[in-house]
């Protein structure tokens, strides 16, 4: 306890005398040298990430939307939503581009401020965020009981945060496919720097009409994402489509719980307001999830929601709810890049509109009308094509 103050203050008192010793011009070089040291340190910091892994404050992109044209896209992206309650995406045909656009915006911000993985976990008693994140992405390695040699499929791959997990943890080969091409890029990069590009392959493309051929996988999954599909039966079909017979489909899936009430107002605000700041067309409650994986010739095996499966983890939103403050913080700076034009105008919009959805998360999880961890394991029948 005591050492290390004495240990600093003697340091100094040595720097201090060799100083002192020097003539004045040497201390003014000295002076200079530390001026210049500590600038390049604060700017290095400040303005440039030491590599491309994470983006800094000052290189926050509109993704694959020109900077001129970010503020244009978001306005569109809003007047896409309809204003009356519980309405969501008016138009639903033009869903696909619309959450295209949406990851575009948002996909700098995500990684910025929150990782590789864009998506919630239950918090593991006694792990930190990370580990309870890798906990819940293995998850899935295990249901699919994925090992080396098979070939599974990433359902809106983000980033790729959770490919890396499951193909590190399994073995397998793990396709993911993403609509956004800003997404495919940074998949690509991060896949490669992280030595798992060997196990991974990032395509474009819309989950609805995939351009992989029939009963090409052996298993499949999707996190958080199916959410954004116009009509589940839609993603779920495709899936069914390219997975072998016999093999298995998993998903944590943004759904409305028992709890939401249509007729209570406050619920329908709060499930408006997911919806509109996390691109999704509408809501879906759990029990249509689970109907759409049959409809389309699945059989369901396990249907259970994450966010209340365990006692002992803390609840999903908990991190949403530690970095409010964070999220304040961010705002200024985003605020102060933008009035300096060193932001794409618009962005400190698309900000805005993630404080802001933060903190309905937060109120879909304390009332628990929302969950985004509905588990649901379906497999395709042996007899199936
Ligand atoms: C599955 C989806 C995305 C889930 C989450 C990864 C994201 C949902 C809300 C996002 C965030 C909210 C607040 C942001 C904060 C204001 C900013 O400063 C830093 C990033 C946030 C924390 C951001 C991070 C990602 C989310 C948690 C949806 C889209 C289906
Ligand atoms: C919230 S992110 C989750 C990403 C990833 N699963 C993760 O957990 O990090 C949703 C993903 O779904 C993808 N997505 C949404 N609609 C899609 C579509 N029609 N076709 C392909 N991908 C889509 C998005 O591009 C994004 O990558």
């Amino acid at each position: 306890m005591v050492a290390v103050p004495a240990l600093v203050t003697k340091t100094v008192d040595r720097l201090s005398a060799e100083f002192d010793k020097l003539s004045t011009t040497q201390k003014y070089a000295v002076g200079v040298a530390g001026g210049v040291a500590s600038l390049y340190l604060v700017g290095s910091l400040l303005f440039k990430s030491s590599d491309k892994s994470k983006p800094s404050t000052f290189e926050l992109t509109g993704g694959s939307i020109e900077a001129s044209k970010v503020k244009a896209e978001f306005d569109a992206y809003s007047e896409s939503y309809g204003k009356n309650a519980g309405e969501g995406i008016v138009d639903r045909s033009k869903t696909v581009h619309l959450v295209d656009v949406f990851y575009s915006l948002v996909t700098d911000i995500y990684e910025w401020g929150w990782g590789q993985s864009f998506h919630f976990s239950p918090r593991l008693p006694h792990k930190d965020l990370r580990a309870s994140e890798a906990a819940h992405e293995a998850r899935i390695a295990a249901l699919l009981r994925l090992r080396p040699g098979m070939k599974a499929l990433d359902c809106g791959c983000g980033v790729g945060g959770p490919m890396r997990t499951v193909a590190s943890v399994s073995g397998a080969h793990v396709t993911g496919i993403t609509i956004n091409q800003y997404q495919v890029d940074r998949a690509k990069y991060h896949n490669a720097k992280q030595g798992v590009a060997p196990l991974t392959d990032v395509v474009r493309g819309d989950f609805l009409n995939m351009p992989f051929k029939e009963c090409t996988f052996d298993g499949a999954y999707a996190i958080e994402a199916t959410c954004h599909a116009p009509k589940l039966e839609g993603v779920y079909g495709e899936i069914f489509r390219v997975l072998k017979p016999g093999s298995y489909f998993v998903s944590y899936e943004w759904v409305s719980t028992h709890k939401y009430d249509p007729k209570n107002t406050e619920h329908v605000r709060i499930i408006d307001e997911i919806n509109f700041g996390n691109g999704l067309p509408e809501m879906r409650t759990w029990k249509e999830a689970e109907n759409a994986g049959k409809n389309v010739g699945f059989d369901l095996i396990m249907s259970l929601d994450l966010a209340n499966a365990s006692v002992v983890s803390g609840p999903w939103y908990e991190r949403l709810r530690m970095g409010k403050y964070t999220h304040a913080i961010n705002h200024s700076i985003v605020s102060v890049v933008d009035a300096f034009g060193l932001a794409p105008k618009g962005l400190k919009e698309v900000h805005h509109m993630l404080v802001e959805v933060a903190k309905s998360l937060i109120q879909g999880g304390e009332t628990g009308v929302f969950t985004p961890m509905h588990l649901l394991l379906f497999r395709k029948p042996e007899t199936a094509q």
